[in-house]
């Protein structure tokens, strides 16, 4: 089967190596690559011979961006190619219109790599809804903001420094903004809504990063026997859902404080299977191209996702509500001592929460705020 791969930077050539090395039956036969980089006779800056190649049965999309990435999955699909995808930014922003044209030609949408690099999340949640609903889900999902904690945690590093390890390790976005403030783990949470809760989210969901982490929210967390970690969550329950990326100070004890380096750990609840974890690799090329490939291969054998968004579930940001820590020069209301610089507010929505955060974040912009869930 021959396959094309859309940008030759990490990913694409951790699919590429890959293949070469490992896979039989699936040939990369055309690259599309920079006008000023074709140093491979496979390599081209046209996508009309890739998209009007009746040979190439799927696009392989590793470019990241809205635009052209936007536009030409849906030329693929549209022609009836199938695409595989690593990029959640645009599976975020357009997985609605993608699902349609897909459904419309009969092709394949294949989004495994966008959220957790390595590990089989997407398709062990499609597994589960063969027979369960899924109730919630809740994870650490960025490699580049665990590895940034674990490093601070570890060995005492400092933010800035171990952002810089992130990035030339090729864990980071192109703009670590994006991991930083939680953008990243946003889009990939809206798309584990989509596979897990079969509806559309909402796009404006309560986002907050680890901007504004420092080693001494670390100590004083940890001395009330807890960790920070940057989760994305989502609920549904009674026709309704919620979904949140917010800081959470976990028990000292959990897995999730335990997780090192870039790797990620995403665990769901389920109706008759119950609760669920996924270790692995969250970020990199190899694991990431890993699962690219893995989808390249579903398809080869015939394994086709098929979402369907008709279910419409209410958006009640109510359904995720829990204490929070805040350290702010900011007077808020209701506000509790907790620890050492850290006061405390009760029962807030993730919605109310971020509200509360933006105003103290106005009134003092190194302000830190993390959810503080009931243990046990
Ligand atoms: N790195 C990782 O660990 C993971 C990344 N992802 C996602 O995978 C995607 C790719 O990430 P990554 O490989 O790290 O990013 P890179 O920036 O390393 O690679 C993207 C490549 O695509 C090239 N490119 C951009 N636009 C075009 C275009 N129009 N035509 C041809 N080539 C183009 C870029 O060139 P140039 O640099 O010159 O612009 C670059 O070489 C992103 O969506 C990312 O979010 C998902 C999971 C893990
Ligand atoms: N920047 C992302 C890459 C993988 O999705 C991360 O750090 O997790």
């Amino acid at each position: 089967m021959k396959i094309a791969v859309l940008g030759y930077g990490t990913v694409g050539k951790g699919v590429d190596r890959i293949i070469s090395e490992r896979v039989s039956g699936v040939e990369v036969s055309r690259i599309l690559e920079l006008p000023d980089r074709l140093t491979d006779p496979r390599m081209t800056s046209d996508y009309a011979q890739i998209v009007e190649d009746d040979d190439i049965k799927v696009v392989v999309e590793c470019m990241g961006g809205l635009e052209p990435a936007h536009t030409f999955i849906l030329d693929a699909l549209a022609k009836g190619k199938s695409v595989v995808t690593s990029n959640k930014a645009v599976v975020a922003a357009y997985f609605d219109e993608f699902v349609r044209q897909a459904n419309a030609t009969d092709a394949s949408l294949l989004i495994e790599a966008s959220v957790g690099g390595g590990i089989p999340w997407i398709a062990s949640i499609e597994k589960v809804r063969r027979i369960d609903e899924v109730t919630s889900f809740s994870g650490i999902m960025n490699g580049t903001t665990n590895f940034i904690v674990d490093g601070m945690v570890k060995e005492g590093a400092d933010f800035d420094q171990v952002l810089a390890e992130a990035q030339a390790l090729g864990y980071a976005e192109r703009d670590p903004s994006a991991d930083i403030d939680g953008v990243d783990v946003r889009n990939k949470t809206i798309i584990t809504v989509g596979v897990a809760f079969d509806t559309a989210c909402e796009k404006d969901i309560p986002t907050t990063g680890i901007r504004t982490l420092a080693k001494g929210d670390l100590d004083a967390l940890r001395a009330m026997g807890r960790g920070v970690k940057l989760l994305g969550r989502g609920v549904q329950r009674d026709g309704g859902y919620a979904a949140a990326v917010e800081p959470v100070a976990v028990p000292i004890e959990s897995l999730e404080a335990n997780v090192p380096s870039n790797f990620n750990l995403i665990s769901l609840d389920a109706t008759t299977v119950g609760p669920l974890k996924f270790y692995g690799q969250g970020a990199g090329m190899l694991p990431t191209g890993n699962a690219m490939v893995q989808d390249v291969l579903d398809f080869a054998a015939g394994l086709r996702p098929h979402y369907d968004f008709s279910r419409g579930l209410e958006w009640r940001p109510e359904l995720l509500t829990s204490d929070y820590v805040f350290r702010t020069k900011a007077r808020l209301d209701g506000a509790e001592p907790f620890c050492e610089g850290m006061v405390l507010v009760r029962g807030l929505s993730a919605v109310r929460a971020r509200e509360v955060f933006e105003y103290a974040t106005s009134v003092d912009a190194t302000s830190f705020m993390a959810a503080l869930p009931q243990e046990g």
